[in-house]
């Protein structure tokens, strides 16, 4: 397992706002988790990133206590991208990518011509070519979204955490980038609230009150039972004809 999280949890005072969570992620894989607002998903990934203490339970990374990891080390293999980042500072979305290469630079290894490729490869994934001198603060929503997910990925972490990486992102730029961290080899996982996207992920987990309230194939756990009873609305699901693939479509309980 490459991240493992056993009895995890979070208060403040005496709120839980995560218990409980159990959760081994295989190499490799892309997990989504769904669930509604405020559910606990942000909170989940801010510990399993190492951002936010437990209060109880504990994070493994390769087998070594999370908490125990120097910064520079976490930093190495654990890239997180929060939900509504953002900078005051007058960078360049070159500086600002570039910032992801920070954990991997030392006085013995300096900036050097493979963080040059590394940090125009991930402009390219990001489709960010002509943007390296724009400012931060001109930016569209989107385009920082994706300006954040390059530096994300410059840090070549060997788990990335996304929160809602879509969630600013034109349709073709949601599917490019949703394909882009499925093909990397890297371990992800993805906070959605599109259940059509969880549906691609190898493994869905569905928050509910702060707790994992169930993990496995897509197919499975989101059925039409838990959609209702977690979200509260009612699914049916469309078959297209074209390729089986399954889509939900969702309405009110009436
Ligand atoms: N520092 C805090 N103090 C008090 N309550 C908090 C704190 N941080 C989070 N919460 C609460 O914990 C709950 C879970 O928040 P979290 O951001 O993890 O949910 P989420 O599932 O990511 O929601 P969303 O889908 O809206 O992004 C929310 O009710 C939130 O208000």
């Amino acid at each position: 397992m490459i991240l493992q999280a056993r009895n995890l949890g979070w208060r403040v005072g005496r709120t839980q706002i995560v218990g409980g969570v159990d959760l081994a992620v295989h190499e490799g894989e892309t997990l989504g988790l769904v669930g509604p607002n405020g559910s606990g998903k942000s909170t989940l990934l801010r510990l399993l990133s190492g951002i936010l203490k437990p209060t109880a339970g504990e994070v493994a990374v390769e087998g070594q206590q999370l908490g125990a990891l120097p910064r520079r080390l976490a930093a190495q293999k654990i890239a997180y991208l929060e939900q509504q980042a953002d900078t005051g500072e007058a960078i360049t979305v070159r500086d600002a990518v570039e910032l992801g290469r920070t954990p991997w630079l030392t006085p013995l290894q300096p900036w050097s011509h493979e963080d040059d490729r590394i940090v125009a490869e991930v402009l390219a994934d990001a489709d960010l070519h002509g943007f390296e001198k724009r400012y931060w603060a001109t930016l569209s929503g989107g385009e920082k979204q994706r300006v954040h997910l390059a530096r994300a990925l410059a840090q070549r972490p060997r788990i990335l955490l996304l929160d809602e990486p879509t969630n600013h992102l034109d349709v073709r730029h949601q599917l490019s980038i949703l394909k882009l961290v499925a093909a990397l080899p890297v371990t992800s996982i993805v906070a959605l609230h599109d259940l059509n996207q969880a549906l691609t992920c190898d493994r869905v987990g569905v928050m509910a009150g702060g707790r994992l309230v169930a993990l496995g194939a897509p197919e499975e756990v989101l059925d039409v039972e838990r959609i209702a009873e977690v979200f509260g609305v009612r699914a049916s699901i469309v078959v297209d004809p074209a390729d089986g693939a399954r889509i939900f479509r969702l309405d009110h309980i009436r």
